[in-house]
């Protein structure tokens, strides 16, 4: 430039913030601190929602489950060594689950960690998060942001998408540079996460293992919902006329209610069909690894549509792998099965109707039930009716019994609508997720909470209210983890898995300035969840539950180990 003229210059905080803001980034899930205090601050003036939660694994789930929903990387932002340690479960979670998602955290300066100097919140963060994520960089010079979100972004929204670690040491944020040639450092990620066509072999090969089934079926998995090729999907499932079974966060993919919806008739379908198509469900420990008394003995062919190749063959053979993304896969199946497709032996689709309709008429008199205290029936009763009447709700949920009695219980009518607790059935997911919900959607959100894992977030109600947001958070208080009974014989503390008697959580909401309600009766709980879903003001439900009604871990209690000596 012209000698004495002033260079305009920028800085890493600008350069980061322009790299999100050119990638449409537009929400970061954070909790201040050093160094990045200020990047918080300057982004929300640069237009960016930052949201400050009260601890980092709050945030964390909260991005994951954004970056599930808008098929953008969620950004967690923390500070370095402890801060960055509370997201690394959200961000080991959002891989586990294929989120997308990254995790931004302040570091010490290279030179100081690499020498075991003491630095404040010292930490060899990079090393750490490497293992637990599905890619992990550091920045050390301001030239290089531009490069540095680009790769983060692709890392996490392409392929099977996953949590990224960035790494940003204090010291980048400072450092200046001519603005023009900042600008020209930035990178716009063209095509993150292009389509991936199957081999036409592949596709031939699938449908007709297909045809060729007398008692097929369908699995829909959370990466069928996270694919939003729900037309295409739709389309595919009733042109085959095939049975499906939603993985509970691909419930509402189609309606529950639809007729070739087998998921009341689930351990019927998954122990009698001979031909399974996953469609971005995987055969892990919640389909019991494919194998074993849950899918009965006769043999079994498996055609599995996944966008990761090494998926295939994980657990069980698979006869016909589709590989490619799950919008250009059932695409493709729908193109080659034409308009000659026969729908499979009637007497296999009415016998799996006949079973649905027997079991939904087996469940209903228990969702009437109108005691009070509630057991859990007679509460998710009331929270079926509630989601019937209002199909846009997010259902955030998570508990044992709380958790796997609502997903047999409440339908779901539309996709992404049910956020839970993923592949590691983890607890504390919750106001995370609901925050997230209400803010990428602008929906309403009902949180179906069991009394302790509400525990594991509950502080965020505080930022519930700070954000106004329309939030109602109902707990299933039976006293204590799985049920309120247990007693403690030895001394006098209590059994490990219960809580205060009669807690009202409810109280916590209105410390905050929402609106907490206790409620001992089906008709209560009716009336206040109406009522806050209609108002939209943060809202708390203690729902008294018989603290007697659980069982031990709800429905997967087969997976404690147990003792074989006798009991001291
Ligand atoms: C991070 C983490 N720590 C512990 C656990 C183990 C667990 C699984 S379910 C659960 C809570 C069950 O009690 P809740 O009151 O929520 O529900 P209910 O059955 O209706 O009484 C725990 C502690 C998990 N999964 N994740
Ligand atoms: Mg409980």
């Amino acid at each position: 430039e012209a000698p004495g003229t002033e260079q305009e210059l920028t800085d890493g905080f600008h350069l980061v913030i322009d790299a999100l803001k050119l990638n449409g980034i537009n929400t970061i899930y954070n909790v201040p601190g050093i160094p990045i205090t200020d990047l918080g601050r300057m982004a929300q003036a640069a237009g960016i929602r930052v949201i400050s939660f009260r601890h980092e694994q709050n945030a964390g789930y909260a991005a994951g489950i954004a970056g599930f929903l808008t098929k953008k990387p969620g950004v967690c932002l923390t500070v370095s060594a402890p801060g960055f340690l509370n997201g690394l479960t959200a961000l080991a979670h959002a891989t586990t689950n294929c989120y997308p998602m990254i995790l931004i955290s302040g570091s010490s300066e290279r030179e100081i960690v690499d020498l075991q100097q003491g630095d404040y919140e010292e930490m060899d963060q990079l090393a750490i998060a490497k293992p637990l994520c599905k890619a992990a960089y550091r920045v050390l010079h301001a030239q290089d942001i531009g490069i540095g979100l680009a790769r983060a972004i692709r890392a996490a929204v392409s392929g099977r998408p996953g949590g990224v670690y960035l790494d940003l040491p204090a010291k980048l944020f400072g450092q200046v540079m001519n603005a023009d040639a900042g600008q020209r450092s930035l990178v716009k990620v063209i095509d993150a996460a292009p389509a991936q066509i199957p081999a036409p072999a592949s596709v031939k090969r699938a449908l007709d293992v297909l045809r060729s089934a007398k008692r097929p079926l369908i699995i829909l998995g959370k990466g069928a919902a996270y694919a939003q090729a729900d037309e295409e999907i739709r389309r595919f499932v009733e042109k085959s006329g095939v049975p499906f079974l939603p993985m509970s966060m691909a419930k509402g993919l189609l309606p529950d209610t639809h007729p070739q919806c087998a998921g009341a008739a689930r351990s019927t379908v998954l122990k009698e069909s001979d031909v399974v198509m996953l469609i971005g469900a995987r055969l892990n420990w919640l389909l019991s690894h494919g194998k074993g008394k849950t899918w009965g003995e006769a043999p079994k062919k498996f055609i599995q549509v996944d966008i990761e190749p090494r998926e295939m063959d994980s657990n069980v053979e698979i006869v016909a792998p589709v590989v490619g993304d799950i919008g250009s896969c059932v695409s493709a199946f729908v193109q080659a099965m034409g308009s000659g497709w026969s729908a499979p032996p009637a007497d296999w689709t009415k016998a799996v109707q006949s079973k649905r309709e027997e079991n939904v008429a087996k469940m209903a008199p228990k969702l009437m039930n109108n005691k009070s205290p509630m057991d859990y029936h007679g509460a998710l009763g009331v929270l079926k009716n509630v989601i019937k009447e209002r199909p846009d709700a997010i259902l955030v949920n998570e508990g044992a019994n709380t958790l796997d009695l609502a997903r047999g219980v409440i339908d779901m009518y539309k996709p992404r609508k049910r956020l839970d607790v993923g592949t590691w059935g983890v607890m504390g997911i919750g106001m995370g997720q609901a925050i997230a919900a209400a803010l990428e959607t602008g929906n309403p959100v009902l949180a179906v909470e069991g009394d302790s894992a509400f525990g594991f977030s509950g502080m965020e109600v505080e930022t519930i209210c700070r954000y106004n947001l329309p939030i109602c958070v109902v707990i299933f208080n039976n006293d204590g983890i799985y049920r309120g009974t247990d007693v403690n014989n030895t001394n006098s503390d209590p059994a490990t898995t219960v809580f205060v008697k009669g807690a009202r959580y409810d109280k916590m909401m209105e410390a905050f300035g929402g609106v907490g309600v206790n409620a001992t009766s089906p008709d209560e709980l009716k009336r206040a969840v109406n009522e806050a879903m209609d108002s939209g003001k943060p809202t708390l439900i203690n729902a008294v539950i018989d603290p007697a009604a659980g069982s031990e871990s709800g429905r997967i209690g087969n997976l404690n180990p147990q003792s074989v000596l006798k009991k001291k």
